[in-house]
């Protein structure tokens, strides 16, 4: 316990626990942790709210569940009173931040900017009360800051510090280039904090670097440092990478009903209970009631899945929609049955064809090689009958159903 919080009132301690208890339940790391507490207190004793930010680079504008985990974590703050500080990082967008990226990130324009930070608002809304949230542009301050003011905040830091970000190391080590104004990177998102004067700073643990570099600038400048609350990574559909935009692994929060509730039905099993604890709002007792379940086999996997995918879709679209896109689901591949509506592909071929060819030129694969894969796999069918054999010649008629997997169909129509 710290001193501060020993000058609480039986009442504020409780509180005091209540909070530390939300806040520190599915957070990966917070650094230091006593400062956190500290802080809560101080805020407790004062009436006076923190301040949480998150800094948002501005070049990925479609949110996924990837990002739910950090903004889940905000709305507990917010629900509880405190100010939540979001930082769209419009001048170091014109920069690239070069976290996770080997390569030096291209520019974007002031428009691409503007458009993608428009676009993570109206997103945000779905998670967080946006009259109450502070937006901030870090150009209203990083621009107006004079050469001499620059040379100042690099020499806050040491290049050997500056040195530690993994992405740096490795791209010396493979003798790829780094330029000078990606070291300020760090050094602008720090500044920022300054600016700010924010008492945590959220973000994934892939941030790890970013944020760390809050707390140091704020002590150069004699700030109160900020704590530092780093969340897990949920990794996406591949259930390996980290849920990302450029790794097409994502769901995205504005997709149909039916494209949410698929792609969480594929999601690995080992993942389900990880998404159960970022994505959705289940208390950690129902989580603890499923797991059990699932260990001892009186729950089956995929009932649990379709548990977690009806709960994701009720979240962003509602009820209404969850129960359909799950009444669709098993209609469509637990039954086996086909979906009302599919894409069709107008034939205008021969019309008897090699099943490979059709995969091919229907579009469902892009090589033959993959197609033959597929078909030993036993992954494709026509009009609902699985096909054993590659070399299979395929008679084309009005209406033939080409399946591949339990998602993908084509309907052929000969005119
Ligand atoms: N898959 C994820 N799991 C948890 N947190 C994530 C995930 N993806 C992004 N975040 C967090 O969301 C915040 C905003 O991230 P940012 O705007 O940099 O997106 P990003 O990582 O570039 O996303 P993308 O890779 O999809 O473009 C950061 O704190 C980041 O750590």
């Amino acid at each position: 316990m710290t001193k501060l919080s020993e000058q609480l009132s039986e009442q504020h301690l409780t509180e005091l626990k209540r909070q530390m208890k939300l806040y520190v339940q599915g957070t990966q790391e917070i650094i230091p942790s006593e400062e956190l507490e500290a802080k809560l207190a101080k805020s407790l004793l004062e009436n006076r709210p923190l301040k949480i930010k998150l800094g948002l680079d501005p070049s990925a504008p479609d949110v996924h569940l990837g990002h739910t985990v950090v903004l889940n974590k905000l709305k507990q703050f917010q629900d509880n009173g405190h100010i939540i500080q979001l930082l769209i990082g419009d001048f170091t967008g014109k920069i690239g931040d070069p976290t996770g990226k080997s390569i030096a990130r291209k520019q974007l324009t002031d428009e691409e900017v503007k458009h993608n930070a428009k676009t993570y608002f109206e997103q945000f809304g779905k998670f967080l009360n946006m009259e109450k949230v502070e937006l901030h542009y870090n150009s209203e301050w990083l621009s107006k800051l004079n050469f001499e003011e620059v040379i100042g905040l690099a020499g806050k830091i040491t290049v050997a510090r500056l040195m530690e970000r993994d992405d740096f190391e490795e791209r010396i080590a493979f003798g790829k280039p780094i330029s000078l104004h990606e070291f300020f990177y760090p050094l602008m998102q720090g500044y920022d904090s300054v600016i700010l004067e924010n008492d945590i700073e959220l973000g994934g643990t892939d941030q790890h670097f970013n944020v760390l570099m809050g707390r140091h600038f704020q002590e150069k400048f004699g700030k109160e440092k900020q704590v530092v609350m780093l969340m897990p990574l949920l990794e996406g559909l591949d259930g390996v990478e980290k849920m990302s935009k450029s790794k097409k692994n994502y769901i995205g929060i504005d997709e149909s009903p039916q494209e949410m509730y698929g792609k969480s039905m594929s999601i690995p099993d080992e993942l389900m209970l990880k998404y159960f604890n970022l994505v959705t709002n289940f208390c950690p007792e129902e989580i603890e009631d499923i797991t059990a379940k699932l260990e001892s086999g009186s729950l089956h996997p995929r009932d649990a899945k379709m548990r977690l995918s009806k709960t994701i879709v009720s979240m962003y679209h509602d009820e209404d929609a969850a129960d359909k896109a799950e009444q669709e689901f098993i209609a469509v591949f637990q039954k086996g049955n086909i979906p009302e509506e599919m894409p069709k592909h107008h034939w205008s071929g021969e019309n008897i064809v090699e099943i490979v060819q059709l995969l091919v030129t229907t579009g469902l694969f892009s090589s033959k090689s993959e197609a033959k894969r597929m078909i030993a796999g036993g992954g494709v069918r026509l009009n609902g009958e699985k096909v054993d054999d590659a070399t299979l010649q395929v008679k084309i008629e009005n209406g033939l159903i080409v399946q591949v997997g339990k998602r993908k169909f084509v309907e052929i129509s000969v005119k």
